[in-house]
């Protein structure tokens, strides 16, 4: 087959347009299958009909309390100076639910008959008719409509139309959906794969939603990158579900035959849409059921049902619109984006003060952890090529808001401990969260001038003074009321391949034998430490093999080294760790916390700082992470304003 390089660009409400009519035209917005089903087992399912009750409720008239049952006239002057004698013919003693017997038209509660005997009573109140009586057909009358059609039923409802006689009602039948997932390069979860190899979880992450949204989705094995298979896969999958997804080879890749098997055995009504990411989506009718082809990275398979699948289900279903909540937010920082192309950016929340803040996460399009960290989506329109930094935006929640107000907003330096801490304040409390966005110390002390943090990690070393974080707060934040909190103090120290095959020792070594070092970007305090480091050894900077070569965490370091591509670079120990490299220790660094005072009282950083004092299991589990220290935890180093 052919390579496939020419896609389409669609603008998203063009294609959007052609996809909705294409449906309409193959008559997939008229398909209403239904189905008779028991109401014992009928939660959460659509009325495909109208449901009216059989019988009356009650079906006769009955007691409301305990008592006794009355003529009420027999009442009509009875009062404290004129207490009434009724003998047996003319009362009948009766329990709530008991029938009202002929001739009795009211209860008088137990409590309100005094007993002369048990044939006599003696009442001193009036009654009023009906009083204390369920009427026949007082909660429902035969005939009357108990639930229209379209409404999803509740546990109540099920109540509703037992007591009234129903047994069976119609349903809708939801959709039936399959999501395939294709790819040789596919292996199945739990397995250990070769570089080029991936483990397949897209599957699971479209049958989930297409669930959630109200389908019934089943997933197929891997269908191999063989296009008779896949052919075959297709018309299958056609004869016996409402709706086809196929995942992966969408785009342009040699082995990317999706969109030509579905020409060949339909029609491909639009594939490639003018959206990032999620560019090369098919949408194509086989039959007359559509076959939609994802884009292989998650987030854009993602993304993309939501733009065509998500309503076609509901339109399915005969249901309103899924509107998802939408916020008003400031954006930290500026975001790039491409003229004539919707962009759709993830992005994290958080109140600060009275700012709710929206910081965009992660582009790559492969980055399942960008949606996990997501609160919300920001759409930039095809017109505009970007935002401002401090633009207010609309964004669609992906979080319910009250968990979005509850986030404690963390930006600066990552350490691990703060992963600790947001994992127990979660347990704690599971409204609270803690969103940490990894920008370096510097980036936290900027963070906080403008106001978008709740607290920042920094460990930033002044080389004149040999003190941590100080002279960076009185030079960037000295208008600014706040504590410096310590949190720990962690080692740092080279990292270096396991078993230490080149005997590093320091920087002395790295500089005399060549070695290949990799470094931190500027304005990382792991950089001021190496830059310390080399000045108190007079090792100029030009003698280090690499140190122009950057990187933006611990872990992109460590990987580095891992890969083979540096020999040698500065990071904490935590790192070597989990890549299973070894560590030469090069010093001890402070690592604090900067809050504002305004935040002090705030019940997120109140409990942070309970925790970081006070909770001995809490500390033991940091110390067990290895090259941590907590001498100072909790210990205000410096205070301002
Ligand atoms: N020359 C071009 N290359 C690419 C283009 C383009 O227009 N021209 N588009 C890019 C865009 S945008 C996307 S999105 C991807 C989509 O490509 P495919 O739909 O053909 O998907 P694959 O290449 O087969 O896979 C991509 C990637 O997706 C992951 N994947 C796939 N299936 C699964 C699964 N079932 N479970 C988990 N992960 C899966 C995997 O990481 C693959 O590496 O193409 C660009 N290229
Ligand atoms: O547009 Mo692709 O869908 O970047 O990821």
């Amino acid at each position: 087959m052919k390579r496939n390089i020419y896609l389409d660009n669609k603008p998203l409400d063009e294609a959007k347009a052609i996809w909705h009519q294409a449906l309409a035209d193959a008559g997939f917005f008229d398909r209403r299958p239904e189905q008779k089903i028991a109401v014992d087992d009928c939660l959460g399912r659509i009325l495909a009909r109208p449901v009216f009750a059989l019988r009356s409720s009650p079906s006769y008239n009955a007691a409301a309390m305990d008592g006794i049952a009355v003529h009420f006239l027999d009442l009509a002057n009875a009062s404290e100076s004129n207490p009434v004698r009724l003998g047996r013919a003319r009362f009948t003693p009766v329990n709530t639910g008991n029938a009202i017997p002929e001739g009795c038209n009211a209860v008088v509660m137990i409590e309100d008959v005094h007993y002369l005997s048990d044939d006599e009573v003696e009442l001193i109140l009036p009654a009023t008719p009906w009083q204390h009586v369920r009427t026949i057909g007082e909660d429902i009358v035969a005939t009357e409509l108990i639930l229209p059609e379209g409404h999803q039923v509740r546990p109540i409802d099920q109540g509703a139309m037992l007591a009234t006689g129903v047994t069976e009602l119609w349903v809708q039948c939801p959709p039936k959906a399959i999501a395939i997932p294709t790819g040789s390069e596919l292996i199945q979860p739990g397995q250990v794969g070769q570089p080029g190899q991936i483990i397949e979880f897209n599957s699971r992450i479209l049958a989930g939603y297409l669930n959630e949204w109200g389908a019934v989705a089943r997933r197929s094995a891997p269908i191999p990158d063989d296009p008779l298979k896949l052919k075959e896969a297709i018309l299958a999958a056609v004869a016996d579900n409402d709706i086809v997804i196929l995942n992966a080879g969408a785009s342009a890749g040699t082995r990317d035959y999706t969109s030509q098997v579905l020409a060949e055995v339909g029609k491909v009504i639009v594939h490639g849409v003018a959206i990032k990411p999620g560019k090369p989506v098919i949408l194509a009718i086989v039959g007359a059921v559509p076959v939609i082809g994802l884009p292989g990275y998650p987030v854009s398979a993602v993304l993309t049902m939501r733009l065509f699948l998500r309503d076609m289900i509901t339109a399915f279903l005969g249901r309103e619109k899924i509107t998802p909540p939408e916020v008003e937010a400031t954006i930290s920082r500026p975001f790039h984006s491409h003229m004539g192309v919707d962009e759709f950016v993830r992005v994290t929340l958080g109140r600060v003060g009275d700012i709710l803040m929206a910081t965009p996460v992660g582009k790559g399009a492969g980055a399942v952890m960008s949606l996990v960290r997501a609160d919300g989506l920001l759409t930039i329109g095809a017109g505009k090529e970007g935002i401002g930094a401090g633009e207010k935006v609309a964004i669609e929640l992906l979080r319910p808001q009250a968990e979005v107000d509850a986030t404690l907003v963390c930006i600066g330096s990552h350490d691990n401990i703060l992963d600790l801490l947001a994992n127990q304040l979660h347990t704690e409390r599971p409204l609270i969260r803690i969103s940490s966005a990894h920008v370096g110390s510097m980036g936290g002390i900027m963070a906080i001038k403008r106001g978008e943090a709740h607290l920042a990690g920094t460990h930033l070393l002044d080389e004149a003074t040999g003190e941590y974080n100080v002279a960076y707060i009185k030079r960037f934040l000295a208008n600014i009321p706040l504590q410096l909190i310590n949190l720990c103090y962690r080692e740092q120290g080279l990292l270096v391949a396991r078993g230490n095959p080149k005997n590093i020792q320091g920087f002395g070594d790295i500089a005399e034998h060549g070695h290949l070092f990799i470094n931190r970007q500027g304005g990382a305090g792991t950089r001021l430490l190496t830059d310390k480091c080399l000045a108190d050894l007079k090792i100029g900077r030009e003698r280090i093999q690499g140190y122009q070569r950057e990187e933006y965490t611990h872990m992109s370091v460590a990987a580095a080294i891992a890969s083979g591509s540096a020999d040698t670079g500065m990071g904490i120990r935590a790192a070597a760790v989990a890549l299973d490299l070894d560590f030469v220790p090069v010093a001890e660094e402070r690592y604090d916390l900067i809050i504002p005072k305004k935040f002090l009282h705030d019940d997120k950083i109140t409990r942070v700082l309970h925790l970081i004092r006070t909770n001995q299991a809490f500390q033991q589990r940091i110390l067990a992470l290895g090259g941590y220290e907590l001498r100072d935890s909790g210990k205000v180093m410096y205070e301002q304003g």
